[in-house]
């Protein structure tokens, strides 16, 4: 089997698609390296003295997990240097990185969940980093307000997944790509082209024991699943919660289902648990990509003009037919 590494597909994305330019590339190649390094230190764990908590709490009100600074770092680090951009923002940071003055800038704004799933370390199972690019506004200071983009302006989303191997998931606008870790190589190797989120699935994730505080075309749904062949629906459904948004997606971009974390009487002061800009857009834009929908239970995610940068949204994505049709019960409901 010829073998494309992720440089090799992402020079014919630009030579021969025309899919990108050589900054996204160099962005694209270093967040994929970086990645590489946060997966090397997560693969190590307690033998490398990354296991456990910082002692500190991040800008949202969380405590921060030595890995989410760990990741937040690295990524700083690996990104400052190459001139592809002008400012970095991250869940684990109150406001925008700029590139420091030292360094050359660039025109695209990058943005990120260093460490998603940050539950998940401890008990060694499967976290993730999610990604997003923006383009900087021309002419604009990259604070803040640059960054206040709506999903639909992203560029190019993506996640590593750092499971049983650790894989990267890509999209720059034409379709989804997935590559594997060969950690003997220290590379990329593409391994499924085009991945699709079939319309239709009898499979769902959703955090089940907030069920009494969510709202009412909430219930109305899941309890539709819940009844199975004898209910509405007609058929039975089956359940899957890894609590890592990355995992969980994964497994929507590779054999379909949906996924929610929809507004619940706990979290609605702060419009929702999942952020808008580290989370949610990234992986509208990849859910998107694949065929599948993503909504806020109101309107498309990516056409959500955001007001802060870490502003809160429900979620509801993955097979196209189920988004639609809590979607349509929110609707009513309103
Ligand atoms: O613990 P809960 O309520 O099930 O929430 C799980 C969700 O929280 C998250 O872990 C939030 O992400 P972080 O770990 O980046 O804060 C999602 O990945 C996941 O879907
Ligand atoms: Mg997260
Ligand atoms: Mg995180």
């Amino acid at each position: 089997m010829r073998r494309i590494t992720l440089s090799r597909y992402l020079i014919e994305q630009q030579r021969e698609k025309n899919h990108l330019n050589s900054d996204l590339r160099l962005l694209i190649e270093v967040v994929a390296r970086a990645c590489k390094t946060i997966s090397v230190a997560i693969n190590k764990g307690e033998l490398a003295g990354v296991l456990g908590s910082a002692g500190t709490d991040n800008v949202q009100g969380e405590v921060q997990k030595k890995l989410d600074v760990l990741s937040n770092e690295i990524l700083l680090d690996a990104n400052e240097w190459g001139g592809h951009l002008a400012a970095m923002a991250s869940e684990e940071m109150d406001e925008p990185h700029p590139i420091p003055n030292r360094f050359p800038k660039g025109e695209f704004l990058l943005v990120f969940d260093p460490l998603d799933g940050s539950s998940n370390i401890d008990v060694n199972m499967t976290v993730g980093t999610i990604f997003s690019v923006l383009k900087c506004p021309e002419g604009v200071e990259p604070n803040e307000q640059a960054f206040l983009q709506p999903g639909v302006k992203q560029v190019a989303a993506g996640y590593a997944l750092y499971g049983p191997s650790t894989m990267l998931v890509l999209t720059t606008g034409h379709g989804v790509d997935a590559f594997t870790l060969d950690r003997e190589q220290g590379s990329f190797v593409l391994t499924q082209k085009g991945m699709r989120i079939p319309e239709e699935t009898k499979e769902f994730a959703i955090n089940m024991s907030n069920m009494r505080f969510w709202e009412a075309p909430m219930q109305r749904y899941i309890n539709e699943l819940l009844a199975g062949k004898e209910g509405p629906r007609g058929k039975d459904f089956n359940m899957r919660w890894i609590a890592s948004m990355v995992a969980d997606v994964h497994r929507i971009m590779t054999r379909g289902g949906v996924f929610f974390y929809p507004i619940d009487s706990k979290t609605k002061d702060k419009g929702g648990k999942l952020r808008l800009m580290y989370e949610a857009n990234p992986m509208s834009m990849l859910v998107e990509q694949a065929g599948g929908a993503a909504t806020n239970g109101l309107q498309r995610i990516l056409e959500i003009k955001p007001e802060k940068l870490h502003q809160r949204v429900p979620v509801m994505l993955g097979s196209k037919q189920e988004i639609d049709l809590v979607t349509s019960y929110h609707l009513e409901s309103q």
